[in-house]
């Protein structure tokens, strides 16, 4: 069992609070000035990555009085039941390992008195000589040719590790062999997906947890009759349709040979699942080596996280400075800003981990909280976003901490892009913090040789008043293990989060009320009789899209 302690009821809260009255009244600029060694003291590398978070709104004391709110919310102990198979999942009955998943030292964790690892290594197996089979030709379609097209159906956590991954780790993909992904119920997606694919060379993988998903299934029969059309032999399924599944009932309902499933278990929550066969496109395209370098990198931020003291564990600050702008600054969101264009998908990636894990208001306790939990996550690669939506992070009137991540080297190094993109990277978090003043923005209309009343006119709108927080997290370069870590790192601070808020992270019953809505009204649109059963906007809006279909 988890503690139940409201975060508000910490003396650490309490202690935050006071100290946020003299902090919020210095900028990050000033605490620079008044410490010169503030990367040094702010600042953390594990292997190939760096974290710096000395542009923050900080200094050594909010540090020991964050660190001292994990401590006293019970962290070093959530962490242990977590990486030992404690049921912290409490309202679905649940483990959550999918640390276990990664776990390359393979020491035993035991869920129930049983050790998983041998289950988790036997699949493994299994994607290996699969992804093997069919990265070299050796698995054959109906008419004997190779596959050249994966499609993956599924959706959330079935469809948005894999979709990140692939595309973060693009350069490390098969020549001749394409990725793609089917996820919306909206036909189009599928239509368009298979347009271009041939059902001799296209292999599906129906990948869903509980197989009973709505979109999945929906868009796995449309998959399947369009296979059948030139097909036409249903004993031929076997050889284009594989299942990732922790339900095999249901797969056999659906016709899929229990030897083209690959399972995984309860205690894999869907948004953590990436690292189980829900990786297995990943494995097929970047080859199962790869994606065990990808478990490789997850396992040593496991460790970090696991062992480091929470001043120098990456995952607690970040947790940490997260809860610091959410509570005390009252920051909304949280943006994620990559600046590598194979990462596109990362903040994608991270709005169903953070907002389905922490978009909370129940207690642990079984109360609602009166604090805020979960922020907004949201972000695009750099520079793209410099030329959307940073005017608003610059001068906007909202404070929006920001995590800006770039490797120091490039898989496409061309001409001189990667100087650009990464003098582009350090720029932006020193603008944010040191802004302009009024007598430099000012100063420069001056230089420009404007008149006084342009100037005058001019200067207000020119001025930047500084002082937005921002993590650099600069890495070696974008490698499968590096990829692996970072995405742990992330899972880790939710996890963190998640304790300090004391909500449950790892259920999302948030999710359900519009699914039963859906299937109350499925059936209401069978016919063209006017519905009468709902408010006079649901019935309103029904009624005209039956006038209109
Ligand atoms: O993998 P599945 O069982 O098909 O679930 C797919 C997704 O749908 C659910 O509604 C949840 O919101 C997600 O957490 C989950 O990842």
């Amino acid at each position: 069992m988890l503690s139940t302690t409201p975060f508000d009821k910490t003396a650490a809260y309490k202690k935050l609070k006071t100290h946020h009255k003299t902090i919020s009244q210095k900028d990050i600029k000033t605490l620079f000035e008044e410490d010169p060694d503030r990367f040094k003291k702010f600042s953390i590398r594990l292997g190939d990555i760096v974290l710096d978070y000395s542009k923050n709104r900080i200094n050594s004391r909010t540090r020991s009085y964050l660190v001292q709110l994990a401590e006293e919310s019970g962290l070093a102990d959530a962490i242990e039941q977590m990486f030992s198979g404690g049921k912290i999942n409490a309202t679905e009955g649940r483990a959550v390992l999918h640390t276990a998943l990664r776990n390359r030292s393979n020491t035993p964790v035991e869920v129930d008195g049983k050790d998983v690892m041998p289950d988790i290594n036997e699949v493994l197996e299994k994607m290996k000589d699969f992804s093997g089979r069919v990265r070299s030709g050796n698995w054959k379609g109906y008419t004997g040719k190779e596959i050249t097209d994966i499609v993956n159906i599924g959706i959330g956590g079935s469809d948005l590790g894999p979709v990140m991954v692939t595309e973060a780790l693009k350069a490390y993909g098969k020549k001749g062999l394409n990725v793609h992904f089917v996820s919306n119920v909206d036909g189009t997606h599928i239509a368009e997906t298979l347009k271009p694919l041939d059902p001799e060379t296209t292999l599906f993988m129906i990948a869903s947890k509980t197989f009973t998903t709505q979109e999945t299934m929906a868009n796995a029969v449309s998959a399947r009759d369009w296979f059948l059309e030139k097909a036409n032999d249903q004993e031929q399924v076997k050889k284009h349709f594989v299942a990732i599944s922790t339900n095999r009932t249901e797969v056999e309902k659906f016709g899929i040979d229990p030897e083209n499933m690959f399972g995984f278990w309860d205690w894999v929550g869907g948004r953590y699942s990436l690292w189980s066969a829900i990786g297995l496109s990943i494995a097929c395209f970047v080859g199962f080596q790869n994606f065990e370098q990808l478990l490789a990198g997850a396992h040593d931020m496991d460790k970090h996280f696991r062992t480091t003291k929470f001043e120098r564990n990456i995952p607690v600050i970040l947790a940490l400075l997260g809860v610091w702008y959410n509570n005390f600054f009252n920051a909304q969101s949280h943006a994620i800003l990559p600046y590598d264009q194979y990462m596109h998908r990362f903040a994608a990636y991270f709005q169903q981990g953070d907002m389905e894990s922490n978009g909370k208001y129940v207690g642990r306790d079984g109360q609602p909280v009166d604090y805020q939990t979960g922020p907004v996550i949201w972000g695009e690669p750099g520079t793209n976003g410099q030329h959307a939506f940073y005017q608003l992070i610059h001068q906007g009137t909202k404070l929006i901490p920001c995590d800006f991540i770039a490797p120091a080297t490039s898989h496409n190094p061309l001409g001189d892009h990667h100087k650009m993109l990464l003098s582009n990277f350090f720029a932006q978090t020193e603008a944010l913090m040191n802004g302009k003043t009024y007598d430099q923005a000012k100063a420069e209309l001056e230089a420009a040789g404007k008149k006084k009343e342009e100037i005058d006119f001019l200067t207000p709108f020119k001025v930047f008043t500084g002082n937005k927080p921002t993590n650099s997290i600069l890495v070696k370069k974008i490698t499968p293990k590096v990829l692996g870590s970072l995405i742990a790192m992330y899972e880790h601070k939710i996890f963190v989060q998640g304790i300090i808020w004391n909500i449950f992270s790892f259920d999302q019953w948030g999710v359900e009320l519009g699914k039963q809505l859906a299937n109350n009204i499925y059936p209401e649109l069978q016919n063209d009789w006017p519905v009468t059963s709902h408010d006079s906007s649901t019935n309103g809006l029904i009624n005209q899209y039956k006038r209109w279909r």
